[in-house]
């Protein structure tokens, strides 16, 4: 949920244009919840009331419910300031599209300062986070800030929509600054929108066994609760010794006895004694180094040990491998078996993963058939739903999948809203072209919800982003070429990053095979193979001559490459941006 705060010293105006804009914000149908911060000890029930007669009594909370309005009265521990990420968490789930704060100041959210010079200095000049300045009459900063009047609340809450990538429903307002695109928006002006919209959701963190814990995203960092090895242990099949009754000659030992994993030996060899050991086995005590059996001679009772050795030889010591405390596994890390492997190696049974994003897919299209059922004319296979499922699945999303819908713009609104109440976000295909078919932007247009539509890319051009009663859509074209682009290069990461995971390293620049024209002014993907290059370099090249992106390339590529926006043509040996894609 994308949240700005008003900040400002006291009495410089902030709850009166907050109200201002919050009215703006309001009837243009955006669910603004707001949280004000308060001095302590502040009351809003009457001494008498029965809610506070129960909290007298010690209920805590005590929830105050009527069909039209509920009150939630907490005592909470006394803290030096109130915690706003936990109260953000505790709106979980509610149907909110922004959250705008009063106050919290020093706290890392995008910021709008109501400033009056008689009051003092700005407070957040050097905050990277300052949004913009609000004050008597708009200031003029070389470079600073946006500023505005602070009675033109139409240009700080057009500010605030652009800010949090939710739908303006007006143009205009503030200093003019926010010019809007016309035509398809560049790839990096879309991305730039998409990833402030996408921002990692707030959730309480879920507890899961290890075995529940695969494709999961840890919540919280973890370190280790144990030193491995807890003792020093061998590393190898042999004898184990202390360096100094071995000596520089080496000579005869008797054998003291045997440590094995899990069955050690107990107590110390004396002067002219040795213990058989196994690797894993823990070095006993009085020992420092072992000796592999291969270079040991056995004579009878008696074994004979090469000598010059140093302590520490085939000996793992204490921790060597991990310290108590030290950093296992960092927050936004995605569980896979080798995580799994270190975990249970610590003895970790449970952790604290992030909670399961709700997604809801439809595809539209009256020419789409579900697979099994036998084709009419001009009918298709729907298979950008079996595309999507899988990927979406990839992810470790919870997939709520609504089908197939008609070209029907009642039908439309009503599947969408019924799967808006479902899920966190939305992914609908096809219609988001020109056609007298396409509802899906048509709806959206009217609907007020588009933050973009178009971005200059081939194929995808007609991807579109909006909000559908408070949750993110992505309205991806039908054509499959273009799904398959838009997902691994936009939907993908953007869902990843909603759901706490850390950016990944999938991209990175590598030269081109082949020589590749294009058109001037968007980006052209191409479905394409990781080669060796002449040197035995990474490389790639297109896997089909013709077909930048289409299905039958997707399927056996190695990768995606983002031939870029400005040039018309790469050339062999020039370095562009790809993207890996699972299998
Ligand atoms: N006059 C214009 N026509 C088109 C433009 C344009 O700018 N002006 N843009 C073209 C581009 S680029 C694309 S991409 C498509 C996008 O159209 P829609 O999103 O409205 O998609 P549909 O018309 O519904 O379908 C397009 C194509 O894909 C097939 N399809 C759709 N859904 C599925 C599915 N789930 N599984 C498999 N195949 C699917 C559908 O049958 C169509 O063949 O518009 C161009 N037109
Ligand atoms: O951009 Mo569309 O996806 O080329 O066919």
């Amino acid at each position: 949920m994308p949240v700005v705060a008003f900040v400002g010293r006291s009495g410089a105006g902030k709850t009166t244009l907050l109200c201002a804009v919050v009215r703006i914000l309001a009837a243009q149908g955006i669910r603004v919840a707001a949280i004000k911060h308060a001095h302590k000890g502040f009351e809003i029930d009457y001494p008498g009331k029965d809610s506070m007669r129960l909290r007298e009594a010690g209920a805590n909370p005590v929830l105050l419910l009527s069909p039209m309005r509920r009150a939630w009265l907490e005592e909470v521990a006394p803290a030096a300031e109130p915690d706003l990420w936990e109260a953000v968490a505790s709106l979980g789930r509610s149907p909110i599209d922004l959250l705008l704060v009063e106050g919290f100041r020093a706290e890392g959210m995008p910021k709008i300062e109501l400033y009056d010079p008689s009051l003092g200095q700005l407070l957040c000049e050097r905050d990277p986070d300052l949004l913009a300045v609000a004050s008597e009459g708009a200031l003029s900063p070389p470079d600073g800030p946006v500023s505005f009047d602070r009675n033109d609340a139409e240009g700080v809450a057009l500010l605030i929509l652009q800010a949090a990538g939710l739908a303006p429903r007006s143009q205009g307002g503030g200093n003019g600054s926010f010019p809007r695109a016309r035509g398809p928006l560049p790839l990096q002006e879309a991305r730039r929108i998409l990833w402030e919209a996408m921002t990692p959701e707030r959730m309480a963190a879920e507890e899961v066994g290890l075995s529940q814990s695969v494709g999961r995203i840890l919540a919280t960092d973890l370190a280790s609760p144990v030193d491995l090895p807890s003792a020093p242990t061998a590393a190898m099949d042999g004898y184990a010794v202390s360096a100094a009754h071995l000596g520089e000659q080496g000579r005869e030992f008797s054998l003291a006895g045997t440590s094995a994993a899990g069955a050690p030996f107990l107590g110390s060899p004396s002067e002219g004694s040795c213990v058989r050991i196994f690797t894993g086995a823990l070095l006993p005590e009085g020992t420092d180094l072992v000796i592999p059996q291969e270079e040991v001679v056995l004579q009878g009772e008696k074994v004979l040990l090469p000598g010059g050795r140093c302590v520490g030889e085939n000996v793992r010591l204490k921790a060597e491998s991990l310290a108590q405390g030290q950093e296992l596994l960092s927050a936004g890390t995605r569980i896979g078996p080798r995580m799994l492997a270190l975990l249970s190696a610590v003895g970790r049974e449970k952790l604290p993963v992030r909670p399961r994003l709700r997604v809801g897919l439809l595809c539209t299209g009256k020419e789409l058939r579900p697979l099994g059922k036998p084709l009419g004319p001009g009918e298709v296979y729907d298979s950008n739903r079996v595309f999507l499922s899988a990927a979406l699945a990839e992810l470790g999303v919870d997939l709520i999948d609504a089908g197939i819908v008609d070209d029907d713009p009642e039908l439309l609104e009503e599947k969408l809203d019924r799967l808006a109440e479902k899920v966190d976000l939305l992914v609908t295909t096809g219609g988001v072209s020109v056609g007298e078919g396409d509802y899906v932007g048509k709806l959206l247009a009217q609907r007020n919800a588009i933050v973009f539509r178009q971005i200059a890319v081939k194929p995808g051009r007609p991807f579109l982003f909006a909000r559908w009663r408070g949750r993110p859509l992505f309205g991806l074209p039908g054509t499959p070429a273009a799904v398959f682009v838009l997902f691994y290069d936009l939907v993908g990461p953007l869902l990843r990053r909603r759901m706490g995971e850390s950016p990944s390293r999938e991209r990175m620049r590598l030269p081109a095979l082949s020589r590749m024209q294009k058109r001037a002014g968007r980006t052209e993907y191409r479905a394409c193979r990781l080669v060796a290059g002449p040197r035995g370099e990474p490389a790639f090249h297109p896997v089909s001559r013709t077909d930048g992106a289409g299905l039958l390339p997707s399927a056996s590529a190695d990768l995606l490459a983002l031939l870029p926006e400005e040039s018309e043509c790469i050339e062999v040996g020039e370095r562009v941006e790809v993207i890996f894609l699972p299998r």
